[in-house]
């Protein structure tokens, strides 16, 4: 064409797996239905509710146990390849333990699959996403090695009910925020909070617990079905705050810290726990006078088990922080931060979200990807989570989303310019959901719901209609503006 303008814009490749992200507790809802048994979130916000910013709990949530074809209808809208979403395990077995099949369970996930098989949307089902069955807890749940054969247990009956059509599995859902937040810290159910302790107890039997699983989707289920089977890791990039060698490795050991310790006994070469990390908490225990490192080491037989582990590095990958050994604030003594030493920040020129941790680091998932790439010898990697939030007092016009999800778009088109095996992105969220101790004020969306009707009603952002766009289009066009007026109703 003469003079055309048409803009050199970067692609996405045809087979890039675009799709959105939910998870069980978030949405589902029907908390004692049809012989679900009682999980660590349902016993947490009934028993403690003012632990939740607005007191909410996931008892209805977006009802997606009644609204499943909503949810399916509005994949199509978007056009979506895929949707990730997790399997409720108290749900599936009451009990926790595999001797009791809830068979209403298995009918809703078959219900839930079938109806994405309709629009050829591909299914990725994350076996656990945080709701552990109360009935595990009360005996130590993730503190407790047996986990790791009540998971197995549990993985065997998912694989046997949903693998002739679900060919990709993913085992844990972010072990950070279930070891650290949850059993480390106050922030996640259980609240256990035995910090410096419960996070390295729940960090060994969570990697040891996704391995059994792993072997045994390759041994007993991959020549049938045909799938994958891999792990999601919260990966925030963590960078120096300045080029001095204490920066460097104070960023270094928090990275080991915050992800390291369940990427590397299954990514690495050498597997497991990384060796800084492991000797820096060695050394600490001993000042403290533990007799014992309160990291619990793997045997050899069990770093053998873990080691290459996993088809797939799922990255959950939201923002960035700077690292600086002189921000020492003062942590629990035991504690994970107390054994890195060091703090760390977001400069104030980041634009903001509605979530205190979440800013927009410039970007951020190419420099996070580009370092996985490298230490773990390029693994494949799906994005399998990131997105931005809004208070659930704002309208439908969201152009801070659009503009971070842009922004992740170039960083992705970066990852595949420099060679990295990205396959995939799900978006953080389908639609708004219980944001966990933020309740229903911290929105995340592509969708918006209506949490005050009964029926729960869905209603499309204007960030719905750009990413549908570039679902469709397989480029970030930047000149698109939808107009909801139409849009909403065309
Ligand atoms: O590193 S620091 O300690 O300085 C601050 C980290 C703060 N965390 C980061 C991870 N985030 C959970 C992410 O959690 C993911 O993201 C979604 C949005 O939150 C959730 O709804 C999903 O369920 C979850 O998979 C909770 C807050």
């Amino acid at each position: 064409c003469h003079g055309s303008t048409l803009k050199h814009q970067r692609r996405f490749p045809d087979d890039f797996l675009f799709g959105t992200a939910t998870a069980s507790y978030q949405i589902e809802g029907a908390w004692d239905e049809d012989g679900k048994g009682e999980n660590i979130w349902d016993y947490m916000t009934h028993t403690n509710p003012t632990v939740i910013r607005d007191q909410s709990n996931g008892d209805i949530a977006a009802d997606s146990y009644h609204n499943y074809k909503r949810d399916v209808e509005m994949m199509w809208e978007l056009g979506l390849d895929a949707y990730r979403f997790s399997m409720s395990w108290s749900r599936i077995l009451p009990t926790g333990m595999a001797n009791e099949v809830n068979p209403a369970g298995i009918e809703f996930y078959n219900n839930y699959i079938n109806e994405m098989l309709k629009y050829n949307i591909e299914p990725m089902v994350t076996l656990y996403h945080w709701d552990l069955p109360q009935k595990l807890q009360e005996l130590g749940g993730f503190t407790n090695p047996l986990i790791s054969d009540w998971f197995e247990d549990y993985a065997r009956v998912v694989f046997e009910n949903f693998g002739d059509r679900v060919k990709y599995f993913i085992t844990f859902n972010e072990p950070r925020e279930i070891c650290y937040e949850g059993y480390g810290s106050n922030t996640k159910a259980p609240i256990l909070n035995a910090t410096g302790v419960g996070t390295y107890l729940c960090a060994k039997h969570l990697v040891l617990a996704h391995a059994k699983a792993y072997h045994l989707y390759d041994k007993e289920f991959r020549a049938s079905q045909g799938g994958e089977c891999g792990i999601t890791i919260s990966v925030n990039w963590f960078g120096p705050a300045t080029e001095t060698a204490e920066d460097e490795f104070a960023a270094e050991l928090m990275r080991q810290a915050q992800w390291g310790i369940y990427a590397h006994p299954i990514f690495s070469a050498e597997g497991g726990f990384p060796s800084e990390l492991s000797e820096r908490i060695a050394e600490k225990s001993a000042q403290q006078g533990f007799p014992w490192s309160r990291l619990p080491e793997f045997t050899d037989e069990e770093k053998a088990l873990a080691k290459g582990a996993s088809d797939f590095f799922g990255v959950n990958h939201y923002t960035a922080y700077l690292v600086s050994a002189s921000e020492h604030k003062s942590y629990p003594v035991p504690s994970m931060l107390d054994d890195v030493g060091a703090g760390s920040y977001v400069p104030d020129d980041w634009p903001k979200s509605a979530s205190s941790w979440l800013t927009l680091a410039p970007d951020s998932i190419h420099k996070a990807l580009t370092h996985l790439n490298t230490i773990y010898n390029k693994p494949v990697f799906y994005i399998t989570e990131n997105g931005w939030s809004t208070d659930e007092s704002r309208d439908l016009i969201d152009d801070d989303r659009i503009t971070y999800y842009r922004a992740s778009m170039e960083s992705l088109l970066n990852c595949l310019d420099s060679g990295i095996n990205l396959k995939g992105y799900m978006a953080w969220s389908l639609m708004d959901n219980f944001e966990w101790m933020e309740g229903y004020i911290e929105r995340f969306g592509l969708y918006h719901v209506d949490f005050s009707d009964p029926a729960r009603t869905r209603t499309p952002r204007k960030s719905a209609f750009v990413y549908k766009h570039i679902v469709k289009h397989r480029y970030v066009d930047y000149e698109y503006q939808p107009d909801l007026a139409v849009a909403c109703h065309g």
